[in-house]
């Protein structure tokens, strides 16, 4: 018998609605959930492949998050690009990192993006530290109002810096003798003071919620900063409620409000009564911003996150330094004590201290805060990219010889060349040393941050009776 398919078989109206009815309501939700499943999985084969190369790829085509690729390059990122660069790359690479793809540049490349327009440090900033967040307003003021940071650095601080030679070594002295005593080493402390004092004067250096708060936001944001980029963007705002961490930050942003609006309260007020002839960072930040609005706490707690953490582990490494290499210590004494006999607490006497110059530089490139310059988002782009130029340089023997040995001398010898007298100096950023980055956006603090690290070491060098150095400087295991 054969079965006449052309006759349909109808089903009782009870029983396909039934089925169906019974299918619909209680299989639903599974059939979205395989559907979203499967739409997340076909996503990543819909976008365009790239044939560029890419390193640290994720493991796994289930790891959605990249949750793999983000702590590998958090752990292992040093050596992924070195093992890129031992191949003498000609070409750019992806890699994968704990924010995105970024696009690494060969460093032979440098000067063809030095100067690109379309590259923003400040962009960068929004998106690394979530700039949209609330708490995160310390970091978002470096993303939005960079251009009044920049001026402010550039024009009120850079042109001022001999005035504030002398209030900067009597805090230093000060900060250095109540905090580096023989049982404690509190570098950040220091430096908070010190900064606090040229920025705002000795009322908020000597407020110690105001260094407790500059001092440990950097602290609080970055790894909370870091844990959110574990997550995709648009979770952000949700997750943030969950991320413990967040209302420290929050709390902390509160606090420091609560001591700067007063401050500035005050500030309008002496300045609506006539008073004039003021010199610190409420003014300049008001003289740069031309009137525009900006968020007087928000950018002081930022100068504060570009500054104490980056000056304090120049410091520490000139330390780890000073005690690894402790036949230095003499020579450097030397130098500094003849030159503030002479000469005493001058902006011109830091200049002639070239060994101290030296001896922090070389601490610099064997160790800089970052490892690439230029994490910055094209901002003309519709795709969300961002350009790293990898900092190797600074260990390459074509630029440096023997360039894995740390050598207090290397740049003072270097400056004894003839026509690189005035070259080589801590605060000069060039192809071979990024330690205050390169190109359109190097550090504008990068003048001040030098006299400011270089006068917390001689006070420290200088305190330090010759049988103590070793206890002080304990060797880095
Ligand atoms: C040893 C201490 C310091 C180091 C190593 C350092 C390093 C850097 C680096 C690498 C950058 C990014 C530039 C790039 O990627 O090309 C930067 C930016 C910046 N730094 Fe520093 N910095 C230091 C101290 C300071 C100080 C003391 C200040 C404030 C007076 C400061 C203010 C800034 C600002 C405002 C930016 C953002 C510039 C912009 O948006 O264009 N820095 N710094």
């Amino acid at each position: 018998m054969t079965l006449n398919l052309s006759i349909p078989i109808i089903l009782p109206p009870s029983v396909s609605q039934g089925f169906l009815g019974n299918l619909l309501w209680t299989q639903a939700p599974y059939f979205a959930a395989t559907f979203i499943l499967l739409v997340i999985c076909a996503f990543p084969l819909l976008k365009t492949q790239s044939n560029v190369l890419l390193l640290n790829p994720k493991k796994s085509i289930f790891d959605f998050l990249h949750i793999g690729p983000k702590k590998s390059f958090f752990t292992e990122a040093d050596g992924i690009i070195k093992r890129w660069l031992s191949g003498n790359p000609v070409k750019a690479a992806r890699i994968n990192t704990w924010d995105g793809e970024v696009i690494l540049v060969p460093p032979h490349m440098v000067h063809e993006v030095k100067n690109e327009r379309r590259l923003s440090l400040s962009l960068w900033l929004r998106k690394a530290f979530h700039a949209h967040l609330p708490g995160f307003e310390g970091f978002q003021e470096g993303g939005y109002h960079h251009d009044i940071l920049k001026s402010t650095c550039n024009n009120q601080l850079n042109k001022n810096l001999a005035k504030f030679t002398q209030p900067l070594t009597d805090e230093a002295r000060t900060a250095v003798s109540d905090i580096f005593t023989e049982q404690t080493e509190q570098t950040p402390n220091i430096v908070a003071r010190c900064v606090a004092r040229v920025f705002l004067g000795e009322e908020f250096a000597r407020n110690p919620d105001w260094i407790r708060i500059t001092r440990d936001y950097t602290l609080a944001g970055v790894p909370v900063g870091f844990l959110l980029r574990l997550w995709p963007v648009s979770w952000r705002p949700v997750v943030q409620w969950l991320i413990p961490g967040m209302s420290k930050l929050r709390k902390m942003m509160a606090e420091a409000r609560q001591i700067v609006e007063p401050a500035v309260e005050k500030r309008n007020k002496q300045k609506a009564a006539g008073k004039t002839g003021f010199s610190d960072s409420l003014e300049w930040f008001d003289e740069s911003a031309r009137g525009k609005e900006y968020d007087h706490t928000g950018v002081q707690v930022f100068l504060s996150v570009a500054a104490i953490h980056t000056s304090t582990d120049l410091v520490c490494s000139t330390l780890v330094r000073l005690a690894q290499n402790p036949e230095i210590l003499a020579p450097l004494r030397q130098e500094i004590a003849t030159v503030l006999d002479e000469s005493g607490w001058e902006k011109s006497s830091l200049q002639m201290m070239k060994l101290l110059d030296s001896v922090v530089k070389e601490s610099q490139r064997m160790k800089p805060v970052a490892i690439g310059s230029f994490w910055f988002p094209a901002h003309d782009s519709s795709k969300d990219s961002t350009i790293a130029i990898p900092s190797y340089r600074m260990w390459d023997s074509e630029f440096y010889g023997n360039p894995e040995k740390w050598d207090g001398y290397r740049f003072c010898k270097m400056r004894e060349e003839p026509g690189h007298e005035n070259q080589h100096q801590l605060a000069t950023i060039s192809v071979d040393h990024f330690g205050f980055g390169y190109g359109r956006q190097p550090c504008p603090g990068r003048f001040y941050a030098a006299d400011l690290v270089k006068t917390i070491l001689i006070h420290i060098v200088m305190k330090l009776p010759p049988g103590l150095v070793k206890t002080h400087l304990r060797h880095p295991t």
